[in-house]
């Protein structure tokens, strides 16, 4: 799939070949590697590759809360992008190296007093992850090693498999109509996808962000573990996965997500003006104010 996003200057400045990660993280050897397998990445995204496994661990490090920014996103592409085309790897692991937190999900600075135009970009640039990470011939699984409400679960979702550390605060759900705003379809059929019609229809009326044992019980994730075994259990699975042959495996992940897909790729750019025209809202708006007040607050 092309890269798409239509991208001002400063972030197609960040669409550079393959950025290093500046300070000690470059060229830092991949755990486990031993054999002087680099680490590469960008400021916001660590990779660590596993050449011999055909494995890569993306690690989401946008502290504080890993909130998806237009920056953070355009990192995120790059990566994928870089190992979609890297005929080395067969599978991707993506984890948080914010403790405690996997993604706050989208940035709501992005959608927060901004114009028109800056909202259009920033939607588009969602979408194009979206569709990347769903529609990836690579094995994707998620090492859910925090809390990770609406954009943080709609990443989550988009795996082909997902992980979850097992601690009450790893909260997982699309939480959106609790700050005022409507999670979109394809959204929400990704959702109804993992979880079927009914549970989703609650989920996503009442707001639900799903703790370990209810996550598990609703399907919204797959397995459940202890903390400290989240990233050997993503590890394993994904050896069951790659046990498959690429190319069937492949197909039937395109067989049965390209209709999901396509009703988003149809209307792309009707879904974009509908992004724009309800968060330009003056009603919406407020409500991300006060949604942004209360974090805030909480820690005063
Ligand atoms: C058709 C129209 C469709 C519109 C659809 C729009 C779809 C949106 C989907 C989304 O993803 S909206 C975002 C939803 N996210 C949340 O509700 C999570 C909000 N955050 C939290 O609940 C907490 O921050 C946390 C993740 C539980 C972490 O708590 P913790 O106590 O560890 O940190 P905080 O002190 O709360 O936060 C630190 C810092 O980060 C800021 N922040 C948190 N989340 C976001 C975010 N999503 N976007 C931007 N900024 C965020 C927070 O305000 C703090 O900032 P400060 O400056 O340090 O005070």
């Amino acid at each position: 799939m092309a890269l798409t996003v239509g991208l001002r200057p400063l972030t197609r400045a960040l669409l550079r070949p393959w950025a290093r990660v500046p300070g000690a993280a470059l060229g830092r050897p991949a755990a486990g590697s031993g054999d002087g397998v680099r680490c590469f990445g960008s400021p916001r995204v660590l990779v660590e590759p596993d050449p011999a496994a055909g494995v890569a661990v993306m690690k989401m490090r946008n502290p504080p809360v890993n909130s998806l920014s237009l920056e953070f996103l355009t990192e995120l592409l790059i990566s994928l992008e870089k190992l979609e085309n890297d005929k080395t790897f067969r599978g991707i692991i993506i984890t948080s190296d914010c403790p405690g937190i996997f993604s706050a999900g989208l940035d709501l600075l992005e959608m927060y007093g901004r114009d028109p135009a800056h909202c259009a970009e920033y939607w588009k640039a969602v979408q194009e992850l979206w569709l990347r990470v769903y529609l990836s011939n690579l094995v994707v699984i998620g090492a859910i090693n925090g809390i990770s409400p609406a954009g943080g679960c709609l990443l989550s979702l988009s795996c082909d498999y997902r992980v979850l550390a097992n601690n009450p605060k790893y909260a997982i759900g699309l939480n959106e109509t609790l700050l005022g705003i409507i999670a979109p379809f394809w959204f929400k059929d990704v959702l109804v996808n993992t979880i079927g019609h009914r549970a989703a229809e609650r989920a996503l009326q009442l707001g639900f962000l799903f703790p370990p044992s209810d996550a598990l019980q609703v399907g919204i994730v797959d397995q459940v573990v202890p903390e400290d075994q989240v990233q050997s259990t993503a590890r394993s699975v994904m050896a069951q996965w790659l046990a498959i042959p690429d190319h069937a495996r492949q197909l039937t992940k395109n067989l049965v997500r390209k209709p999901t897909a396509d009703r988003l790729l149809q209307q792309r750019d009707a879904d974009i003006q509908n992004f724009v025209r309800f968060i330009s809202r003056d009603s919406i708006q407020k409500s991300l104010h006060v949604y942004l007040e209360k974090l805030k607050q909480k820690k005063g």
